[in-house]
């Protein structure tokens, strides 16, 4: 079994525990009462001038093991905020991953940056969950969902206006995303989720088979300002980073590196 199809059983186990204790018409109830995004719109933070970081909350990984223990969600996503990030990635899922959903509830609270709600979404009831924690967009992952799971669960996420991005690693995966969604963002994973290589040359080896007015976002392995300059000089609109940010004593000064500007200590 790889390292994802561990994940996604591990995700339906959990999310058959969540719908027990909180049924999924009790969440629905909760809806009408969430905020608006358009204070929030994450599509278009990806897509403004320059290349866009969406940058990750990220504890723990299954390849990296502990990644950052001490910092509250808070400390690191308003570090974020001030080291101009255009959007943040909040990684809720738990056992592999050291995340829940009280740290997209506890991001939203501390700052005013469109939250992705970075998980293996499976099923209806944690779109809904996404929804009412205050997400403004989703990952689905062209690799965790058969066709029709795909379709359905981005029709759900759009009608609940929730932005998608749409996660490929190969050819293949693009064509689905495009055939079965026409999806508007697609995310291209340079990490490989069976034996966790890190290839940037995959952003670019797909990049030749994405139409003209979709937003790409490049993820995973990204480290240096030079990488960021390469990808926004071929057309990439955002990257998502998580370790290069999580890992350093300063994730505003990280931040200001990868996008090239000096602090205003050094100015
Ligand atoms: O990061 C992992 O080890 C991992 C393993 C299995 C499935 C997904 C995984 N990561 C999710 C991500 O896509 C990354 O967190 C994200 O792209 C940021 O990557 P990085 O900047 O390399 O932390």
């Amino acid at each position: 079994m790889s390292v994802l199809e561990r994940i996604v059983e591990t995700t339906q186990k959990e999310v058959r525990r969540r719908s027990k204790k909180v049924p999924v018409a009790d969440l629905e109830r909760l809806l009408s009462e969430r905020r608006h995004h358009d204070d929030r719109p994450f599509s278009e933070a990806l897509t403004r001038p320059g290349i866009s970081v969406i940058a990750e909350h990220k504890r723990a990984s299954p390849s990296a093991g502990t990644i950052r223990e001490g910092a509250t969600v808070e400390e690191i996503v308003t570090a974020y905020e001030r080291g101009g990030a255009a959007a943040l990635s909040i990684l809720t899922e738990g056992p592999h991953f050291q995340g829940s959903l009280d740290d997209l509830k506890a991001a939203q609270a501390a700052c005013g940056l469109p939250i992705l709600r970075k998980d293996f979404i499976v099923d209806r009831y944690q779109i809904v969950e996404s929804a009412v924690a205050g997400a403004d967009a989703i990952l689905l992952i062209v690799a965790a969902l058969d066709e029709k799971e795909l379709e359905a669960l981005y029709t759900e996420a759009y009608a609940l206006d929730l932005a998608v991005l749409v996660e490929v690693h190969d050819e293949e995966e693009l064509r689905t995303a495009l055939e079965v969604v026409d999806a508007d963002i697609i995310g291209i994973n340079n990490r490989n989720l069976i034996d966790f290589t890190v290839d940037v040359e995959r952003t670019y080896e797909l990049l030749a088979d994405v139409p003209t007015g979709k937003t790409v976002v490049s993820e995973s392995g990204l480290h240096h300002r030079e990488q960021l300059e390469d990808l926004e000089r071929v057309g990439v609109d955002a990257v998502l980073v998580g370790e290069r940010l999580m890992r350093s004593p300063s994730p505003e000064q990280a931040l200001l590196d990868l996008l090239g500007e000096a602090s205003d200590d050094l100015v």
